[in-house]
């Protein structure tokens, strides 16, 4: 079946729809603490369960971030759910990011474009999240066929755990293995998307709010995925720069701040995460 939103790039869907639902991420996570949570099984008939209960938030966001690993554990089972899931995102016009964290050389990357993106034969996702680690080159072939399906690959450029020291390793011409990452990725849309705003290469950076700045103005094209609100020491004024820089290429995944509410309280908590992010966004949107 074919998507009403195909039409478009990633990015401009993404810009569209960030314009009237606001830049929260809907974080996906069937896990044995969120189903148990939620006062479901921890079993594929529960996840079902938590899914169809996310239904009705779904189409009130921009986009879903949906954390794989979850989905799998059901093994193909899981995966059928994830692909029904992401069927229900697109009849909603949301978006919906397969939070995969992928790492291959490059034929091998192209088998995870016909997984993640095919809408009859694979899971449907609008975006995947790839590690780049195998060298700059072996997602280019992939980002290609995101760049020729309307889809997006989203980049790790910087995580936010404490584990994280390889990417701030330099590189011999000084940069950090972050930077040449998201320079590669500007790279990559100036090459893969000539005209318009951003391109199909979006990054992730999960650094504190200053050193992702940093990292997000050597990104100028880039949809840029900023997860960490929610967590304890992270105040949404913080992002004030971010937002500022970045404007509607900001995208902001929360998943433990909007799932821990429940069932019951999903929608309002979620419709608070997107006031709080509107009047951000208000307050900090430059002329441009
Ligand atoms: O830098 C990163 C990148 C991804 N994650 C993922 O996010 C969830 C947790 O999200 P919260 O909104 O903080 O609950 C986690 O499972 C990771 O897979 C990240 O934490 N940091």
């Amino acid at each position: 079946m074919k998507s009403s939103i195909a039409a478009g790039s990633f990015a401009e869907r993404w810009i569209g729809l960030e314009a009237t639902r606001g830049g929260l991420v809907l974080g996906v996570a069937p896990s044995t603490k969120w189903l148990r949570h939620w006062g479901l099984d921890d079993n594929l008939a529960g996840a079902r369960a938590f899914c169809e209960l996310l239904l009705p938030t779904v189409g009130q966001v921009a986009a879903v971030k949906a954390q794989m690993p979850f989905f799998e554990r059901f093994g193909a089972p899981g995966l059928d759910l994830a692909a029904w899931f992401f069927g229900e995102c697109r009849q909603r016009e949301t978006l919906a990011v397969a939070d995969a964290k992928r790492c291959d050389a490059d034929d091998t990357m192209d088998a995870y474009a016909d997984l993640y993106f095919n809408q009859v034969t694979g899971l449907g996702a609008d975006a995947v999240t790839v590690l780049p680690f195998m060298g700059t080159g072996s997602v280019e072939s992939l980002c290609r066929t995101a760049a020729a399906g309307g889809q997006a690959v989203m980049l790790l450029v910087r995580t936010s755990n404490h584990q994280a020291d390889t990417q701030s390793a330099r590189m011999a011409d000084g940069r950090t293995v972050s930077e040449v990452t998201a320079d590669h990725i500007s790279a990559l849309n100036d090459e893969l998307a000539p005209k318009g705003d951003a391109g199909p290469v979006a990054a992730l950076i999960g650094a504190p709010p200053a050193e992702a700045l940093r990292l997000a103005q050597r990104l100028p094209r880039s949809i840029v995925s900023l997860p960490g609100l929610g967590r304890p020491g992270r105040r949404i004024e913080d992002c004030a720069d971010l937002v500022k820089e970045l404007g509607s290429r900001a995208m902001f995944p929360v998943t433990t701040g909007v799932l821990a509410a429940g069932p019951q309280a999903l929608t309002e908590v979620v419709h608070s995460w997107q006031e709080q992010l509107r009047l951000l966004r208000q307050a900090h949107t430059r002329e441009r």
